[in-house]
C-alpha cells in the first residue's frame, strides 16, 4: 500500500487556502505528526516546483488555559512570523471544516498573544485582532520617541511612514495611488530597512475618503501578496491616527475587501472578511537523510535544488500530537 520506502517519510494531509487571494497551506498537525525544515517551507511554497503560498499555517494543540487552539505561521522563505490576518480567518473555517471543533467563537494562541475568531454566515469569519503596539520598541522600530509619523531615509529619498504592530511589525505609507505606488521598489528597501530590526510588511495605503481605503503590502518574508489581513489593520490604524478615516473602513487590496473597525488607542482592531478552501492533498515528506549522507554529500550527489538545501540552515521544524 502507501507503506514509505527506505528514506521516504510519512504522507501529510493538507488543505490549500486562502483569503483574499493570499493563499495558505493548512496541516493540522493535532491528528497527524509534523517536521518540517525551513528549507522544506521554500520548496513546497515555491508556485513552480511545489504546491504554491504565501505562508504555512499550522494547526496545534493549546498550550494554555481557556484557549483552543495554537496558531503558527511560516513565511515562503521559511520564517516563522507572529501574525496573520487572513490565515487567522482560514484558520477558524480549517478546524470547523476538518471537526477539530465546533464552536463559533474559538480562542487561539499566537506567538504574541491570544485571538479570538468568530465564525459568520457564508465563509465570513471576524478576527479580534488585539490592541495595536505603537510603542517604537516593542514593535520594533527604531525611533527616539513615539510618533503617527516618522520619516525614514532610504535609498536616498526620504519617506513618511507610521509603524504599528499586530502581533507583526508593520510600516505604512500614505500614497496618492495605489496603482503606480513603487511597492517592487520601496516595499523590499523597507523590509529590510536597519529601523525594523526584525524586518517588517510595508503597507502602501490609498485614502479614497473617510470610509474607504485601497491597499497594496509588500509582505515580509512573502514579496506583495494579493492582500494582507494585518497589513489591513495596520493601514487603518495609521489612517485614523494620522485623522484621515473614520473607525469603520471598507479596504479593498488587490484580491478583494475586508471591512476593519478600530475605535482609537487601547480597543483592539476587528477584521471582517472571506475565507476559500480550494483543495486537500497528500505529500510524502522526505525522510531524514542518514547522518553518513550529511556528513558526505557533494555537489554530484544531490538533486537540483538540494545542494541549495545543504547549504541551508538544517532547523527543524516539527510538531507532534
Ligand atoms: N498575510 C498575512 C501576514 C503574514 C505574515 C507576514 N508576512 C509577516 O512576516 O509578518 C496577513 O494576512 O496578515
Amino acid at each position: 500500500m502507501n507503506q514509505p520506502r527506505r528514506g521516504q517519510g510519512p504522507m501529510l494531509n493538507f488543505t490549500k487556502m486562502h483569503g483574499l487571494g493570499n493563499d495558505f497551506m493548512v496541516v493540522d498537525a493535532i491528528s497527524q505528526p509534523f517536521r518540517l525544515r525551513p528549507e522544506m517551507i521554500r520548496e513546497l511554497a515555491d508556485r513552480h516546483f511545489g504546491i504554491g503560498f504565501d505562508q504555512l499555517l499550522v494547526v496545534e494543540p493549546p498550550g494554555l488555559p481557556d484557549v483552543d487552539f495554537r496558531y503558527r505561521i511560516f513565511n515562503s522563505d521559511g520564517s516563522e512570523v507572529e501574525q496573520c490576518g487572513n490565515g487567522a480567518r482560514c484558520f477558524a473555517r480549517f478546524v470547523r471544516d476538518q471537526r477539530l471543533t465546533n464552536k463559533k467563537v474559538i480562542r487561539v494562541q499566537t506567538a504574541k498573544g491570544v485571538i479570538e475568531l468568530r465564525v459568520g454566515r457564508a465563509g465570513m469569519v471576524t478576527v479580534d485582532m488585539g490592541v495595536p503596539e505603537l510603542n517604537p520598541p516593542a514593535i520594533p522600530f527604531a525611533a527616539d520617541q513615539r510618533k503617527d509619523i516618522y520619516t525614514v531615509e532610504v535609498g536616498g529619498e526620504t519617506v513618511e511612514l507610521s509603524a504599528i504592530s499586530l502581533g507583526n511589525p508593520h510600516g505604512v505609507l500614505v500614497v496618492e495611488n495605489v496603482d503606480t505606488a513603487p511597492v517592487g521598489e520601496l516595499g523590499p528597501r523597507l523590509e529590510n530597512h536597519p529601523r525594523f530590526p526584525a524586518r517588517a510588511n510595508i503597507g502602501f495605503l490609498q485614502i479614497v475618503d473617510r470610509t474607504h481605503a485601497r491597499l497594496r503590502v509588500f509582505e515580509r518574508g512573502s514579496g506583495e501578496t494579493m492582500a494582507c489581513g494585518s497589513g489591513a489593520c495596520a493601514a487603518v490604524v495609521a489612517g485614523c491616527l494620522r485623522g484621515l478615516l473614520d473607525s469603520r473602513v471598507d479596504v479593498e487590496l488587490t484580491g478583494g475587501h475586508l471591512v476593519i473597525e478600530w475605535q482609537g488607542e487601547g480597543s483592539p482592531v476587528m477584521m471582517e472578511g472571506p475565507t476559500a478552501s480550494v483543495f486537500e492533498g497528500q505529500l510524502r515528506l522526505p525522510g531524514d537523510p542518514s547522518p553518513r549522507r550529511r556528513r558526505g554529500a557533494r555537489q554530484g550527489d544531490t538533486r537540483p535544488g538540494q545542494q541549495r538545501q545543504q547549504n541551508r540552515q538544517r532547523q527543524t521544524v516539527t510538531s507532534k500530537p
